[in-house]
């Protein structure tokens, strides 16, 4: 028992990572971190010594006996030592629950801040994987109120550890045998306290995954965004049941758990009172051999309780730090993550020159957690002012093409060049700058309708709202917005009071709109426009090169009235360009882009 005792608190020590809670501590607000501790030990100080003149003096009266004057003025002395240090005390504490919350709320806006920072910084390779949203569910599930337990409860130790300290002293003033006879009572409570803490931890990570499901179904039961479908098919009480049946699982495992820490509790609650009152009945029988003071009795009876329960809340505290390591050591990994696409040691400047092209040479691309590459051997070439079409048949590769463009994922070989050069040798923030893409599942933001269109450039606040309405004019979204009493001011979608919600195309035209707006060098529209209608397609391809200026665009769509205006068009064909072209000459070839589209009008 003993051995593993060990094992468990070397296990403790190591994976608490007490010094990185510390430093993070340090980091959300030194000044209130060290303000906190002095309150802490000035407040244990105070108490404990209030406790101890009242020992004096109770040995002082009893030494004197009654009627004995002369050490009155000694004895009011420390009748008004005492009372001032309570009083200090008791006005302290008020003060330091106050630092407490003050330092936590400082800890709880840091680490919110950090998760989003991390999450900003990460490549989109994290956004499609499993793993990454468990530690991220983990990370989140420390909610708001966590830091600040944590805090409370990392204080807690360190006063709970002065306490000990101080009873400690005081302990051994009366008889220091009574330290190791409590001791030996309470530590099986701290064995089992870590022990049920570790279990616990075991379960919540073996349950992340399953926790998540089930917010997912609750999410599907509880959010706009499948509640038409659900409805309409009477999806509701299937999915309730299927996430009732998750819950249950949850917590069945949980409260198998919980039974055995309540014997276990029962067991050790049994031990440590007893040896409470081992400790008393000492200390009586040595007052009856002559061996304590009534003095240390006085302060033995007061310390006593106290001393109990600063060891049983030492040992809640660790165990409780020890059940929320789970979430610690979440969020240490969520800080830990690094964007896996690599940023070059001596990063080259963004070229001004206007005639800029962008090439994809023999790329190919494999998702990470596939065995199969989504594109084999692409060469294509985005010249600058040009328009360029990708045309394939559903899950041909075309979306993927634009995220290695975007350079939302880095190519498995091959390379994409900018101006001739490697895109990986530019900071990867400025080479995103040069391409903006209006993609299938676009963005929409519930905001104003300009600042929907200004996130295009976050960057240049200080441009003339008309480019945000020429932005407008040349999407076609100046045709709704007009329309709202608060125009350009109005909040779009519903989830807030005054918002105001539109069409799916009217998203898209905001969500192109934004792209327009952009000051990139290239445009990518992935199948931007298919919620628009006929009309108004029409009229934004008819006249494209007017409404993106000098930019070079790429455009994917599954309508041949998009592409066919194109200068050039790519034919992808289950990863690979199998065609190339004009429009005239594909069609000419009698082929797959041909086939494609035989059976659509022009
Ligand atoms: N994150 C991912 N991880 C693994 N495989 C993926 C991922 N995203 C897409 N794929 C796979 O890559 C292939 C190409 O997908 P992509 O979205 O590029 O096709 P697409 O040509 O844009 O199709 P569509 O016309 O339907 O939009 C598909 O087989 C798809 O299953």
């Amino acid at each position: 028992m003993i051995k593993t005792f060990t094992q468990k608190v070397h296990k403790l020590s190591t994976n608490l990572n007490i010094l990185r809670i510390v430093k993070l501590i340090l980091a959300a607000s030194k000044k209130w971190a060290f303000i906190s501790i002095l309150f802490i030990v000035i407040e244990s100080a105070l108490f404990y010594s209030s406790f101890y003149m009242v020992k004096v003096l109770i040995d002082m009266v009893s030494k004197h006996g009654v009627g004995n004057l002369k050490d009155e003025p000694l004895v009011i002395k420390y009748v008004i030592l005492a009372a001032v240090s309570t009083i200090a005390y008791v006005a302290l504490k008020s003060i330091s629950s106050y630092i407490i919350e003050k330092q936590s709320a400082k800890v709880t806006e840091y680490v919110d801040d950090k998760i989003h920072r991390s999450a900003i910084e990460l490549d989109l390779s994290f956004y499609e994987s499993p793993e990454y949203f468990d530690i991220l569910k983990r990370a989140r599930d420390m909610g708001n109120d966590r830091p600040n337990l944590i805090v409370a409860t990392i204080i807690d130790i360190g006063k709970n550890s002065i306490n000990l300290a101080l009873i400690t002293s005081m302990l051994i003033t009366i008889d220091w045998r009574l330290f190791p006879i409590m001791a030996l009572f309470i530590i099986p409570t701290l064995f089992v306290r870590i022990n049920f803490a570790d279990t616990q931890n075991i379960l919540r990570l073996s349950q992340t995954a399953l926790e998540r499901k089930s917010s997912y179904f609750s999410s599907l039961l509880t959010l706009d965004t499948h509640a038409k479908e659900i409805k309409s098919f009477g999806l509701g009480h299937h999915i309730r049941k299927i996430y009732v049946d998750i819950r249950l699982s949850l917590l069945d495992a949980r409260l198998k758990i919980s039974k055995r820490k309540v014997y276990q509790e029962v067991a050790t609650s049994i031990l440590a009172t007893s040896g409470l009152f081992c400790c008393i009945a000492y200390i009586v029988i040595g007052s009856m051999h002559g061996s304590t003071s009534i003095g240390d009795i006085t302060l033995f009876l007061i310390i006593l309780p106290q001393s109990f329960t600063v060891m049983q809340t030492l040992s809640t505290g660790i165990a409780t730090l020890y059940q929320n390591n789970v979430y610690v050591k979440s969020i240490f990994e969520l800080f830990d993550l690094k964007s896996s696409l690599s940023e070059p040691q001596n990063p080259q400047s963004i070229p001004n020159d206007k005639n800029i092209d962008l090439e994809l040479k023999n790329i190919s691309f494999t998702y990470p957690h596939s065995n199969r590459p989504t594109l084999t051997n692409i060469n294509l070439k985005l010249p600058a002012g040009k328009i360029i079409a990708v045309v394939g048949s559903n899950g041909a590769g075309k979306s993927t093409l634009i995220k290695l463009l975007c350079r939302l994922y880095d190519p498995t070989s091959g390379s994409i060049l900018f101006f001739g050069k490697d895109i990986r040798n530019f900071i990867s923030k400025d080479y995103q700058k040069q391409i903006c893409a209006v993609f299938q599942d676009f963005g929409k933001y519930n905001v104003s309708a300009a600042d929907n269109i200004k996130f295009g450039d976050i960057d240049g606040k200080s441009r003339p709202e008309i480019d945000v309405i020429e932005a407008a004019k040349n999407s076609g979204a100046n045709l709704f917005i007009d329309k709202f009493s608060k125009g350009y001011e109005t909040t779009m979608g519903r989830i807030f009071e005054d918002g105001q919600e539109v069409s799916i195309g009217q998203w898209q035209k905001l969500a192109i709109a934004r792209a327009f707006y952009s000051p990139s060098r290239f445009i990518i529209l992935d199948e931007a426009t298919s919620a628009l209608d006929a009309t108004s397609e029409k009229e934004l391809f008819n006249s494209l090169r007017d409404r993106i200026g000098n930019r070079a665009a790429l455009i994917i769509s599954h309508r041949q009235s998009a592409v066919k205006h194109a200068d050039y068009i790519y034919f992808l064909y289950e990863g690979q360009i199998s065609e190339h072209g004009t429009h005239d000459e594909l069609i000419a070839l009698k082929g797959g882009y041909f086939n494609l589209f035989k059976n659509t009008s022009l």
